[in-house]
């Protein structure tokens, strides 16, 4: 039986100041996965993670053709059609970048940020999304006496796990990593590899990868993507 499918990119055309950086790329991803991206430096791996979140429309230079439909509560949606709207789509596709980035405020405030820009008001339910973040992003027990502490007092690896787990607390479908290791050292980037496959069970997720022996460990699917487009690895 075919796996479920969670999004569909369609003819997609993308360049800056009238470089192609992709032509007419189709592709489909599993729902519940992880499909690793990999491929040579500057080839288009962030840019492409950018054109699912709709995160490349600030730059004035840039332009897209073609379609990126994900799939919610059994419709297909176009991320650029009128019926998502650009907040709500950030809280179904959720990124983390490569480097941590943490709010400069607390821990607490990190993770309920998220939740205020969305109008979530009442505390009790702040504290129990929060919580529910933090413990599916394995880093509850380091943090819950020590919530009101500046997030820069975390360790690199705590702070892109309180990153994880701040994209966690909006419930996302999908979840958007660019090279989510590449800053961390070998025993804090194992901790969140276990993090993103457990992960699978809620979201799916995208992970751009330098690590050829993190991509066997942690895909399902890997993608290289090179001056013809992407192929299967
Ligand atoms: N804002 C921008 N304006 C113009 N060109 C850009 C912009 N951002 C990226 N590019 C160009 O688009 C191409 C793809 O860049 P991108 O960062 O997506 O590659 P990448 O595969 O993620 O690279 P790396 O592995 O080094 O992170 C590169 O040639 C880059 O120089």
């Amino acid at each position: 039986m075919d796996k479920p499918v969670k999004i569909r990119v369609e003819n997609l055309t993308f360049s800056y100041h009238q470089t192609p950086v992709f032509e007419h790329i189709n592709l489909e991803f599993d729902a519940h996965a992880i499909t690793a991206i990999i491929g040579p430096s500057g080839r288009g791996k962030s840019t492409f993670l950018s054109l699912l979140n709709r995160l490349w429309e600030s730059q004035p230079f840039a332009r897209m053709e073609g379609k990126v439909w994900i799939l919610l509560d059994g419709q297909w949606v176009d991320i650029y059609g009128k019926t998502l709207s650009k907040p709500d789509l950030r809280r179904k596709v959720g990124m983390v970048f490569q480097t941590p980035n943490p709010l400069p405020m607390s821990i607490y405030k990190n993770m309920a940020f998220p939740l205020k820009l969305t109008g979530v008001a009442d505390k009790s339910l702040i504290e129990e999304k929060i919580t529910a973040a933090l413990r599916q992003a394995f880093l509850w027990d380091e943090v819950k006496d020590r919530l009101h502490d500046s997030a820069f007092s975390l360790s690199g690896g705590q702070q892109q796990r309180l990153c994880i787990a701040r994209a966690l607390v909006s419930q996302p479908e999908i979840l958007l990593l660019d090279e989510p290791t590449s800053s961390l050292d070998a025993g804090a980037a194992s901790v969140i590899e276990d993090l993103l496959v457990r992960l699978k069970e809620r979201c799916t997720l995208i992970v751009v990868s330098h690590y050829l022996d993190q991509v066997s460990r942690i895909a399902d699917t890997a993608l290289k993507l090179e001056a013809r487009g992407f192929s299967p690895v």
